[in-house]
C-alpha cells in the first residue's frame, strides 16, 4: 500500500497483552437481541424461545394407506370421496386424504374388491388377501394430534437449528422462527496492490482474505452481510467505515433499508496511513478505541474500537497470517459476547518445542499435534500461508517462555482436528500398505 500522511508514526502503543487482550473483547459487548429468522435461514442459529404446536399435529385425521374409509362391517355401499359415511358405507381416499366424517377405518385397496351386487350395482367387500377381522376400528387411520397436541412444546428454547429442526417447524406451520442474536458483518479489504485472481505481477498481491476471513467470521457466530475491496486513499476508508450499512459495498447496489453491520472489519493499513484513517473516522463518529494494538507477534497491529451506537470496527492487519491472529484474539471474544456465549476455550497440551523469553510479546503459532504434543508448523512468517494450511489450532506461547512438554494453551481452528480427544494409534487411520510400497511413508497418522 501507498504510504498515508503520517506514515512515520506507525508504532502503536501495546497497551493490551494478549490476555487482556481477549479479555477486553469479550468485555465490550452484549449479546444481541434476539430476531426473527425465516425458515429458509433458520438453519444453523439457536431458537430464542420455545416453538409451540400452533394445533393439533396433523390437524385432520387421514389414511396411512391407498383404499377405501368404510364406516361400520362390509360389504359397503360406495359413497362419493369425502361425503360423510354412514354404517355399511364406503368411500376410496388415497394416503394422507382426509378421512370423511363417519369412517372408522381404512381397507386397504389390496384387501378389497368392488364387485356388483345382486342388482348390478357395485359395491365393496373384503377380498381374498384381506387378513382376518380386517378392517378392525381405527386400521390404517393417522388421528389428529397424534404428533402433538396444540400447545405442545416441539423445540425448546436454545435448540441448535438444522434441516431436522427447521423441517418439523415448517410442518408446524411456521413461516420465521425466533433465534438468538447474531453479528451482522461488513468486511471492508483495503490495499490497492491486492488483485483478485490470477498471478499477481511484481508489488502486486493475490488476495487471500476472501477466503480465510468469511469462514472463520461464519464459524465465530457472524453472519458476513457485506464484503467491499476498496484502494489506500483517506476518502476510500471514511466512505467504507462511516457506511456500515450490511448492504453489499458495489456500486449501485446500496440499499438504505439493511441493517447496520454488528460489526466492521478492515483488512490492511494498520501500519502506515490506513491506521491513522482508521482512527480518523473513529474520532469522527464519536468512538473509542477499546484495543489499540496488542503485544503479541503476529498480528501486534490489530485494532478494536467502539461507536456510540454500539458498533464495532476492527482493524487486522495485512499480513495474512497477523490478519488470521488479530481475528482470533480479538474477533473470536468480540464475536462470542455479541452471541452470548463464552469465548472459545483454550486447551493445554504439553509443548512439543522449548522456547526462549521474547519480552512482553505473545507469541501466537500455528501448531500441529504430534506424538500428543503442541509443535509449531513450519512456514508460520507473518506474511506465510504454509504452516496455517497444515494447522490443528494457534499456541499461545507466553512472553517468559516455555520448556519443552510444559503446558501450553492451544486454540482450535474451526477446520483443524479437535484438540482434546485423546491420541489415536497410528492403525486407525486404516491405511494398509505393504512394505515394498514405493511412494513416502505416510506418517500423518502418528500425529494425533
Ligand atoms: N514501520 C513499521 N512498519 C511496520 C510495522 C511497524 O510497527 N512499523 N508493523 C509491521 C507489521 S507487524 C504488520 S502486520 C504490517 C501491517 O501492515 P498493514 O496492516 O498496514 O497492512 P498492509 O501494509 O496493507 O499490508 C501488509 C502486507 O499484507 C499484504 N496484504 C494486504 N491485504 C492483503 C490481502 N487481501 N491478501 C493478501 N495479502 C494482503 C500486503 O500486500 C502487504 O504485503 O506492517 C508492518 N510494517
Ligand atoms: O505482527 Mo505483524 O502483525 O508481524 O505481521
Amino acid at each position: 500500500m501507498t504510504p498515508g500522511p503520517q506514515a512515520a508514526d506507525s508504532h502503536h502503543a501495546l497497551r493490551h497483552s494478549w490476555a487482556e487482550a481477549r479479555a477486553a473483547a469479550a468485555a465490550a459487548a452484549g449479546p444481541l437481541p434476539p430476531s426473527s429468522a425465516p425458515l429458509a435461514r433458520a438453519s444453523g442459529r439457536t431458537l430464542a424461545g420455545d416453538l409451540v404446536a400452533l394445533r393439533d399435529m396433523p390437524h385432520y385425521a387421514s389414511s396411512a394407506m391407498d383404499g377405501w374409509a368404510v364406516s361400520g362391517t362390509g360389504p359397503w355401499i360406495l359413497a362419493e370421496p369425502g361425503e360423510p359415511l354412514h354404517a355399511h358405507q364406503a368411500s376410496t381416499i388415497v394416503t394422507g386424504g382426509a378421512l370423511p366424517p363417519g369412517a372408522r377405518a381404512v381397507l386397504r385397496r389390496e384387501h378389497g374388491e368392488v364387485v356388483p351386487d345382486d342388482d348390478g350395482l357395485p359395491h365393496l367387500r373384503l377380498g381374498p388377501a384381506a387378513p382376518p377381522g380386517s378392517p378392525s376400528g381405527g386400521a390404517d387411520i393417522r388421528p389428529a394430534g397424534e404428533e402433538a397436541r396444540e400447545g405442545e412444546v416441539l423445540l425448546r428454547s436454545g435448540t441448535d437449528l438444522g434441516p431436522a429442526q427447521v423441517a418439523l417447524a415448517a410442518l408446524a406451520g411456521y413461516d420465521e422462527v425466533p433465534v438468538t442474536g447474531r453479528p451482522l458483518v461488513k468486511l471492508v479489504r483495503t490495499g490497492g496492490e491486492v488483485t483478485e485472481a490470477g498471478l499477481p505481477g511484481p508489488g502486486r498481491v493475490r488476495d487471500v482474505f476472501s477466503y480465510l476471513i468469511p469462514p472463520l467470521v461464519e464459524a465465530y457466530g457472524g453472519i458476513l452481510a457485506a464484503h467491499e475491496k476498496i484502494g489506500d486513499g483517506a476518502d476510500e476508508w471514511a466512505a467504507a467505515l462511516a457506511d456500515t450499512s450490511s448492504a453489499s459495498g458495489a456500486p449501485g447496489e446500496h440499499d438504505d433499508d439493511a441493517p447496520p453491520a454488528d460489526v466492521v472489519i478492515t483488512t490492511g493499513g494498520t501500519g502506515l496511513g490506513g491506521s491513522d484513517y482508521f482512527r480518523a473516522t473513529v474520532a469522527e463518529l464519536g468512538g473509542r478505541l477499546l484495543i489499540d494494538g496488542v503485544a503479541m507477534r503476529p498480528g501486534h497491529p490489530t485494532v478494536l474500537a467502539e461507536l456510540p451506537d454500539g458498533r464495532f470496527f476492527l482493524g487486522l492487519p495485512g499480513n495474512p497470517l497477523a490478519a488470521v491472529v488479530g481475528l482470533v484474539t480479538v474477533g473470536e471474544p468480540l464475536f462470542a459476547a455479541l452471541c452470548g456465549r463464552e469465548p472459545l476455550a483454550a486447551v493445554e497440551l504439553p509443548s512439543g518445542e522449548a522456547f526462549e523469553a521474547e519480552l512482553k510479546r505473545t507469541r501466537v503459532l500455528p501448531f500441529r499435534r504430534m506424538y500428543g504434543m503442541a509443535s509449531p508448523a513450519t512456514g508460520i512468517g507473518s506474511g506465510m500461508l504454509r504452516g496455517l494450511a497444515r494447522a490443528d489450532g494457534f499456541m499461545v506461547v507466553p512472553p517468559h517462555g516455555l520448556e519443552l512438554a510444559q503446558p501450553v494453551a492451544c486454540l482450535p481452528l474451526p477446520w483443524g482436528r479437535t484438540l482434546d480427544t485423546p491420541a489415536k494409534p497410528a492403525a486407525a487411520k486404516g491405511r494398509r500398505r505393504s512394505v515394498a510400497a514405493k511412494e513416502p511413508v505416510d506418517w500423518s497418522g502418528l500425529d494425533a
